[in-house]
């Protein structure tokens, strides 16, 4: 779309005065993927960020990246206390957070709410300096070598109501703010049954797709395609992180897992009886479903297209390519790339909005790229 910003990625923007009053300094608990990210957003924004972790050797390689300095803070000073460390331990790490700072306010990143607030409300801790959050944005790795100051850029991120004093709340949200993250707040059994539905299971149905692929031969192998990678990706996750989140979510999980047998029990019957409806049917639903997702951004989703473009796997050429297609002033709203298997060339798949798809394989074809769709 012409004259429209093509960069992909919003710079973080240095704190407000307002956003340094409220947060600076403040310590990161926990240096894996979501604290070093965490870390590092708040660093580029010109807060004094403080990192420890159990093992010393996750705060210095965070450090290493930018997330903030692996030196004390000065307990009294201290504003926000980070805590992103595996859910089984937040609610004692939060306890303690809060004994050590005492003028800070605490949130944890867990994803689940419910069972760390019900945790912390039997341990009998006092709640106002404590307000949980999770933000909607990860990846299957772990450990603070991919974490990145722009994993949270316009993911949502929530705070579960239920806790803290008014002001701790303002402090939380300076933070979803300063990562440049879109603020929703829910309450905590609202936010759990939603996860279930939109990352927990999907993690699970990813899990055993990726599990059976065990059984497949090496030579069968070698047809994978992007389908099967596309939903394998959070199968490489961490076990010990997600039999945490399960666990702690079991509840929510289990009535969702048993519609979805319900539904695979309607499958196999309607195989079994060779019934072309229940296989239409079943597509026709998950086309509708991915159609509900919001789009990028949170916007609703708009109709795109994809076109594929073979590109030589040589230095530069995704380079050329990409501006090519600023070129012809079309914003790229995805890509995903698959490895041919048999010569040194890849299949960039490219969605564009639909209207301006016509157009672009036009200008690829006439500047000499070859296209697959
Ligand atoms: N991975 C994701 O996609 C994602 C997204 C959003 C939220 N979360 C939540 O964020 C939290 C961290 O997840 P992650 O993916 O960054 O995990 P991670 O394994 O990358 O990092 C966890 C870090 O916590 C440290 N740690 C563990 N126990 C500790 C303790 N008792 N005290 C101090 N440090 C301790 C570990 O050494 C590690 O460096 C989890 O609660 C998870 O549910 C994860
Ligand atoms: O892998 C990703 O892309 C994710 O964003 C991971 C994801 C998710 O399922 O959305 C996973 C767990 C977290 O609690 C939040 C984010």
């Amino acid at each position: 779309m012409a004259g429209r910003d093509l960069s992909p990625i919003r710079a973080p923007q240095p704190a407000s005065e307002r956003q340094y009053a409220e947060l600076d300094p403040v310590v990161v608990i926990g240096t894996g993927l979501v604290g070093a990210s965490i870390g590092c957003a708040l660093s580029a924004a010109g807060i004094q960020v403080h990192l420890r972790d159990r093992y010393r050797s996750h705060a210095l390689v965070a450090a290493g990246l930018g997330a903030g300095t692996v030196s004390s803070a000065q307990n009294s000073a201290v504003k926000l206390v980070v805590v992103a460390v595996p859910p089984d331990a937040v609610p004692e790490v939060v306890e303690r957070a809060l004994a050590r700072y005492r003028h800070a306010v605490v949130t944890d990143v867990a994803s689940v709410k419910k069972p760390v607030m019900d945790a912390l409300r039997e341990a009998g801790v006092d709640l106002s300096r404590y307000v949980g959050s999770h933000p909607m944005a990860g990846s299957q790795y772990s450990g603070p070598l991919t974490a990145s100051p722009h994993l949270f850029v316009d993911r949502r991120w929530v705070i579960a109501d239920g806790s803290g004093s008014a002001q701790a709340v303002r402090r939380v949200e300076a933070l979803v703010a300063l990562c440049g993250a879109r603020l929703i707040h829910l309450a905590p059994a609202d936010h759990d049954r939603a996860v279930a539905e939109v990352s927990h299971v999907p993690q699970i149905m990813s899990s055993l797709t990726a599990a059976r692929l065990r059984e497949v031969p090496p030579p069968d192998l070698l047809l994978a395609g992007q389908g099967v990678r596309d939903v394998t990706r959070v199968a490489g996750s961490d076990p010990t992180l997600w039999g945490q989140i399960i666990a702690a979510n079991r509840t929510e999980i289990l009535t969702q897992l048993r519609a979805i047998r319900a539904d695979l029990d309607q499958l196999l019957e309607g195989l079994g009886t060779n019934d072309p409806q229940a296989v239409t049917g079943l597509i026709a639903a998950g086309r509708e479903g991915v159609s509900a997702l919001p789009g990028k951004h949170g916007h609703p989703g708009s109709a795109l297209d994809t076109v594929v473009v073979e590109i030589p796997d040589a230095p530069g050429a995704l380079a050329r390519l990409f501006a090519e297609i600023q070129a012809q002033g079309v914003n790229i709203e995805d890509l995903s790339i698959e490895h041919d298997l048999a010569k040194p060339a890849g299949y960039l798949s490219v969605a564009v909005e639909a209207g301006h798809a016509e157009a672009l394989r036009a200008a690829m074809t006439a500047s000499g790229w070859e296209l697959r769709s």
